[in-house]
């Protein structure tokens, strides 16, 4: 009987409604997966020193890259890579992708105004002085102001983001190049239809596209200086007193050698 009262409610008695079964878009998966803001932990009470500044950096870098491992392994088409090209391509791009994130936290936060590290965490004109690294600093506003200029919308961002990971591969390729081209081609994709809903023609469309990608090979020349400044210090630590979590140590140790001897390559949009 109650399999007929199911069944009875099952069949249409009238003209039936048919809601089509539409898979959920890149960029709603993207929106949902993106990790919350990380606190710093960061001790006012004590003085500004560049040791302390540089320290806690490390700590909030840490606690970002826990959040940004289990971001990419939900990330749609990353599961299909094989797990060395995983974990390959978070080594090379994290830079770049907690970069992107500064930047993007400072534009929504300050207006570009000043670094949104995290709610306990902005550097404003005198602690980008006090950090050591003024001209990097300036680096990350400069891109930061890009995106008020443009208005950068969150979906522009996310799909950015994804290309940002998938942007900086092994000179001599990953296990299984052909599903990281198939992924890296379905997100310029999805990059396209992002500043398709941010513009109204085709023109504007294609010119918006222009400059985002040069915004992308932009990045990569500013994260270049700060892995530089990153591997300094890390090798400095113990004179420089900068502490650095176990995370960044595993991270920085495996890729330093790497990068050192020009084993990894940077695919740019744009021709130099
Ligand atoms: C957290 C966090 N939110 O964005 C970023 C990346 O962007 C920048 C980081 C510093 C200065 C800039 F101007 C940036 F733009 C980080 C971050 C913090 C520390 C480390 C590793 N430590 S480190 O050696 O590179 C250093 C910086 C402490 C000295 C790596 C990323």
């Amino acid at each position: 009987e109650q399999n007929a009262s199911v069944a009875n409610a099952l069949v249409p008695h009238g003209p039936g409604v048919v809601t089509p079964f539409l898979p959920p878009s890149i960029c709603s998966v993207l929106e949902l997966i993106e990790p919350e803001e990380v606190y710093s932990g960061y001790d006012n009470t004590q003085p500004d020193t560049t040791d302390h500044l540089l320290s806690s950096l490390n700590r909030l870098a840490g606690k970002q890259m826990v959040r940004m491992v289990k971001w990419a392994k939900v990330l749609p088409g990353f599961q299909g890579l094989p797990i060395e090209d995983q974990i390959t391509l978070i080594q090379y791009s994290w830079m770049c992708l907690s970069s992107f994130c500064l930047s993007w936290r400072s534009y929504k936060h300050t207006n570009g105004q000043m670094l949104y590290f995290a709610p306990d965490l902005i550097f404003n004109e005198e602690r980008m002085q006090q950090s050591a690294m003024y001209d990097l600093c300036l680096g990350m506003r400069q891109v930061s102001q890009e995106f008020v200029r443009l208005q950068l919308t969150y979906d522009e961002f996310l799909s950015m983001k994804v290309l940002l990971l998938l942007s900086t591969v092994p000179k001599e390729g990953l296990k299984n190049q052909p599903a990281f081209e198939e992924m890296r081609v379905n997100y310029i994709k999805e990059l396209r239809r992002s500043v398709g809903k941010a513009t109204n023609n085709s023109g504007q469309t294609w010119q918006r596209f222009f400059q985002l990608t040069k915004l992308l090979d932009a990045m990569h020349d500013l994260v270049g200086n700060l892995l530089d400044f990153c591997f300094y210090t890390f090798r400095e630590s113990q004179a420089l007193k900068v502490e650095f979590p176990e995370m960044l140590v595993e991270i920085i140790s495996d890729q330093i050698p790497k990068v050192e001897s020009g084993l990894t390559h940077t695919i740019y949009f744009h021709k130099k």
